[in-house]
């Protein structure tokens, strides 16, 4: 069994909705176990004009599956979910990308673990540091909480914490 911890993005429709459905399907793989999920925070779209708001957050799970497998499962659950790819960095109703996979570097076509934007990106490293706080980032050399603590001020403040996947829904 290996640990890896994954983040989950969405900025279309009942956002919530989407984020619930996609753990849902994560914990029914008969490959991934215990899945733990962070707080969904809501969050500024970085690096996109005038896209609406995103909902974010991470899940820890322990899979049996190597990371290439588990890219596949991922990319099966966003095409259920709806996912259009209207045009690079578009609106999608659910993104799942692999930030860590044990404490493996890889680098396959189609596939880099760590994450390699993950450092820069409060809406990844805000809920990581609930999941993962002391986990030194292969690579890097440096803690998650430490490359949190790292970001810029106007990173940092891009991202709201809403509570946990029931609360939210009570926004
Ligand atoms: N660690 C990873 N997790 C998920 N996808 C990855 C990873 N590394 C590379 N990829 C590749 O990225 C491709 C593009 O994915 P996608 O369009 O969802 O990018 P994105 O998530 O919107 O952007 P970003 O990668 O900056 O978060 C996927 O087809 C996948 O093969
Ligand atoms: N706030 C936010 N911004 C983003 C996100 C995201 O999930 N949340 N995903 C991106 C590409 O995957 C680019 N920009």
């Amino acid at each position: 069994m290996k640990e890896a911890y994954i983040a989950l993005g969405s900025n279309i429709g009942d956002k919530a909705a989407h984020l619930r459905a996609a753990i849902a399907r994560l914990r029914a793989l008969p490959s991934v176990h215990d899945v733990k999920t962070s707080s969904i925070y809501e969050t500024v779209p970085v690096g996109y004009l005038d896209q609406d708001l995103f909902y974010n957050m991470v899940v820890a799970v322990r899979t049996t599956d190597e990371a290439d497998v588990l890219l596949g499962r991922l990319q099966e659950i966003e095409q259920l979910e709806g996912r259009e790819r209207l045009f690079k960095n578009g609106p999608r109703t659910l993104d799942l990308d692999i930030l860590l996979y044990e404490e493996e570097r890889i680098d396959l076509e189609g596939l880099t673990v760590p994450h390699p934007r993950m450092q820069e990106r409060a809406f990844v490293l805000a809920p990581l540091r609930e999941l993962a706080a002391t986990f030194v980032v292969p690579g890097l050399g440096q803690s998650v909480e430490r490359l949190y603590q790292q970001l810029p001020e106007t990173e940092r403040n891009g991202v709201r914490r809403l509570g946990g996947l029931l609360e939210a829904e009570e926004q």
